[in-house]
């Protein structure tokens, strides 16, 4: 048999490790898929630039459109990212019949209800294990290993970068932005890192997630993201002293009134796995109902782990090159026309417990206006940690654990003890994990 023909877009971190992994692995590779799958073409910005892969026996080209109109490729590998000419590069190679494999999770959050249907109507696969968890096979795990399953929720670390920092900071005390740059160096953090450390890259991931979990059109306007950058060395202290680790999580969840679809800081008690991802692991809980809570574990983001999704994708869809393409695993899981569109709840709904710091003045009666604010509005005390003042202050850090409460309860509160002459600054807020 004919080898297959693959063209990739984009040399650098990602592009140059799939490279690698389809060069060093062939045989391996070729008797997975029952056929030679060999990189004929790739597309670079820069011909010059030194690279991490040998491009030995590819011919290079700076435009990408040549190797999308070239009939001879059968798959195009998109590594370039991002949403511009990209999504016209993406679309050309379906339009062209060609399949697609992409690692890009910015284009599919965004344009996937589009690309998805272009691809349908085209009969062409669009493969993008290497999005979401990098190196973890999650995708398949939800598409097709809990295909049996009514899937309650999810909650998962799906930021390298952003959990390489958090663990760097924490355990070695290091500066932000110093491991911030770190995290770029090593191929980690996004091409504009905003993305990573605001939530934006766990958010497209969990765009994608919620998708396949519950069968609805991908929705990234309606997830509620907040980053990292807003928490301080002593959170991670007085959440470790209550028994707590912070984490950024991505948590979409099932409710009888909609769907949660949230990224953001969460204590997570420290016994937990999930708790205990560190560095550039990713961790994804699911909870199906059948088969309970599963785990996975492994590289978020870098060359070779991306790499690995990257290929098994190619592999994927060698196999299913001669198979009709009404029996082939939907693309979101679901079959398109099965997609609902379930309500997205606003963060006034999201239904929580909370973790909040305030500094106060240290004088009585202090603590009691903060309760009872607190109990007016029906939330309720876990615990309390009240400070002594440093030598020469006068205010005091509290810290208080809620019970679970809707967030716009704890928003009023939260607005009300701020306004509180004692009080000064912002409360701190960090929602904690309830998802049993
Ligand atoms: N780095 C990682 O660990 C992961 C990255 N991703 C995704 O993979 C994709 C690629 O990311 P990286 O490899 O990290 O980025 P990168 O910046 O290392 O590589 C992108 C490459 O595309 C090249 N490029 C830009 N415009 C081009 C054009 N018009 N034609 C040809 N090449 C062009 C750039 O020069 C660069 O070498 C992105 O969508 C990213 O979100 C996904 C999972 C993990
Ligand atoms: N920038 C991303 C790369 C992988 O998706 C991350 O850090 O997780
Ligand atoms: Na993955």
């Amino acid at each position: 048999m004919k080898p297959v023909k693959v063209g990739v877009l984009g040399l650098g971190t990602v592009g140059g490790g799939t490279v690698n992994v389809l060069k060093r692995n062939a045989v391996e590779i070729a008797r997975r898929a029952g056929r030679e799958i060999v990189i004929t073409r790739a597309s670079a910005k820069d011909l010059t630039k030194a690279r991490i892969c040998d491009t030995q026996g590819i011919a290079l080209t700076t435009d990408p459109f040549e190797i999308i109109n070239d009939p001879d490729i059968d798959i195009i590998v998109e590594l370039i990212g991002g949403c511009g000419a990209v999504k016209d590069m993406v679309l050309q190679a379906i339009a062209n019949g060609k399949h697609v494999v992409t690692a890009n999770k910015s284009l599919l959050a965004l344009h996937g209800n589009e690309i998805f249907a272009k691809a349908s109507e085209k009969g062409v696969m669009v493969a993008f294990e290497a999005a979401v968890a990098g190196g973890i096979p999650v995708i398949k795990a939800i598409r097709e290993g809990l295909s049996a399953n009514h899937i309650e929720w999810l909650a998962g670390i799906i930021n390298g970068t952003g959990n390489f920092i958090l663990t760097e900071m924490r355990d070695k005390g290091r500066d932000f932005n110093d491991v911030l740059a770190e995290a770029q160096a090593l191929g980690y953090a996004e091409a504009d890192p905003t993305f990573d450390v605001e939530g934006i890259d766990a958010g497209h991931k969990l765009t994608i997630l919620a998708s396949i979990a519950f069968g609805m059109p991908l929705q990234f306007d309606k997830v509620y993201t907040e980053g990292i950058t807003q928490i301080t060395r002593a959170d991670v202290e007085y959440a470790e002293q209550l028994g707590y680790r912070i984490k950024h999580l991505g948590i979409a969840r099932k409710t009888p009134e909609g769907i949660e679809l949230r990224v953001h800081p969460t204590l997570i008690p420290d016994r937990r796995l999930i708790a205990n991802v560190d560095g550039v692991m990713n961790a994804v809980v699911v909870k199906g109902d059948a088969a309970g809570p599963t785990l996975y574990y492994g590289a978020g983001a870098g060359s070779e782990p991306t790499a690995s999704s990257v290929v098994a994708d190619v592999v994927d869809v060698v196999r299913a090159l001669t198979s009709d393409p009404e029996n082939r695993v939907p693309h979101l899981a679901f079959q398109a026309d099965a997609l609902v569109d379930i309500p997205v709840l606003s963060a006034d709904d999201f239904r929580t417990a909370y973790y909040l710091r305030l500094s106060a003045e240290d004088k009585p009666g202090v603590l009691a206006d903060v309760t009872r604010i607190l109990a007016d509005h029906h939330i309720s005390i876990e615990a309390l940690i009240q400070k002594q003042p440093l030598a020469g202050e006068t205010v005091v850090p509290i810290i208080l654990l809620t019970q679970i409460t809707r967030e716009q309860e704890m928003n009023a509160a939260i607005a009300k003890i701020e306004a509180l002459q004692t009080v000064t600054g912002k409360v701190n807020r960090i929602r904690l994990e309830t998802l049993g």
